[in-house]
C-alpha cells in the first residue's frame, strides 16, 4: 500500500463567478524510500497540493490517505496528531521562531514531539552535513536565506518523520547547496525509508528525483518515472 495517495481529488476556491479551481482531479500515491518532485509554473496548484496531502487544508472533493487513514473524516485533534507524528514540513516561510535561537529551535521541538527525534549526535551530524552548524548561538533574523533555509530543513528532519514535505526547499539555495539538500534527501530516502514529496520551480532538483509529476491549471501528470 502507498504511502500516501490523493484520489479524485479538487480543490475550489472562493465561490460563485469568483471561484478558482485550484486542483482538477488529482489523483496521487508514493511510497516510503522515494523521493518525489512536483513541478508547475506559478498559480499552477503545487503549494495547494502540498498542503492538501500534509493535511493543512481540506479537499473540496475526492479522499486523502495518509499512512493508511483516509483524514476526511478526522477532527482538528487526530490531524494534528497525524501531522506532528507523520509529517515534517519544510515552508516556504521557514517557520522559525523569531525570539528563538538556533539550537533552541530544536529544543522546542523536542517539547511539542517528545519522542523518536534524532539523537544529539545525529543533529550534530545533520547539522554540519548542511553547513550550519557554527550558527547554533544566532537568531533567525541575523542569518541569510539560505542559512534560513538549511535550519528549517534540519529542523524537519530532525523528529524522523517518515514523511517530509517540502515546498520550494531550495529557493534561496546557491548550486552548492543544491548538492547538499538534494543528496539528503535521497540519504533519508533511500537509506531510512522517508518519503520526500517536494514542489519546486527548481530545475537543479530534477537529478535527485526518483518520479517527476508536472502540474498545470491544477492538473497533475507523471512526466518521468
Ligand atoms: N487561499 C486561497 N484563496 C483563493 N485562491 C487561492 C488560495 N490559495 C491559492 N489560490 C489560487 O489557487 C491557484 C493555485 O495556487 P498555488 O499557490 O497552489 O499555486 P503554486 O503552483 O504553488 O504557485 P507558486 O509557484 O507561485 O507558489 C492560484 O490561482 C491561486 O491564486
Amino acid at each position: 500500500m502507498s504511502l500516501v495517495s490523493l484520489k479524485n481529488v479538487n480543490k475550489i476556491y472562493g465561490k460563485g463567478s469568483s471561484q478558482i479551481k485550484s486542483l482538477d482531479n488529482i489523483n496521487f500515491a508514493a511510497d516510503a524510500g522515494q523521493v518525489v518532485l512536483i513541478e508547475g509554473p506559478s498559480g499552477s496548484g503545487k503549494s495547494t497540493f502540498l498542503t492538501i496531502l500534509g493535511a493543512l487544508q481540506k479537499a473540496t472533493s475526492g479522499q486523502v490517505i495518509i499512512s493508511g487513514e483516509e483524514i476526511t473524516a478526522m477532527n482538528s485533534k487526530q490531524l494534528d496528531q497525524l501531522r506532528l507524528n507523520k509529517i515534517g514540513f519544510i515552508l516556504q516561510s521557514y517557520a522559525l521562531v523569531p525570539y528563538l535561537k538556533i539550537r533552541e529551535q530544536f529544543v522546542l521541538a523536542n517539547i511539542i514531539k517528545k519522542t523518536n527525534n534524532m539523537q544529539q549526535l545525529q543533529l550534530n551530524n545533520l547539522l554540519e552535513q548542511l553547513q550550519v552548524n557554527e550558527l547554533l548561538d544566532k537568531y533567525p533574523k541575523e542569518l541569510s536565506g539560505g542559512q534560513r533555509q538549511r535550519i528549517a530543513i534540519a529542523r524537519a528532519l530532525y523528529t524522523n518523520p517518515p514523511i517530509v514535505l517540502a515546498d520550494e526547499p531550495t529557493a534561496s539555495l546557491d548550486s552548492k547547496c543544491v548538492t547538499l539538500v538534494g543528496q539528503l534527501f535521497q540519504q533519508f530516502a533511500h537509506q531510512d525509508g522517508t518519503l520526500i514529496v517536494m514542489v519546486t520551480h527548481d530545475q537543479r532538483l530534477e537529478q535527485y528525483a526518483d518520479v517527476i509529476y508536472r502540474i498545470v491549471d491544477g492538473k497533475m501528470d507523471k512526466r518521468i518515472d
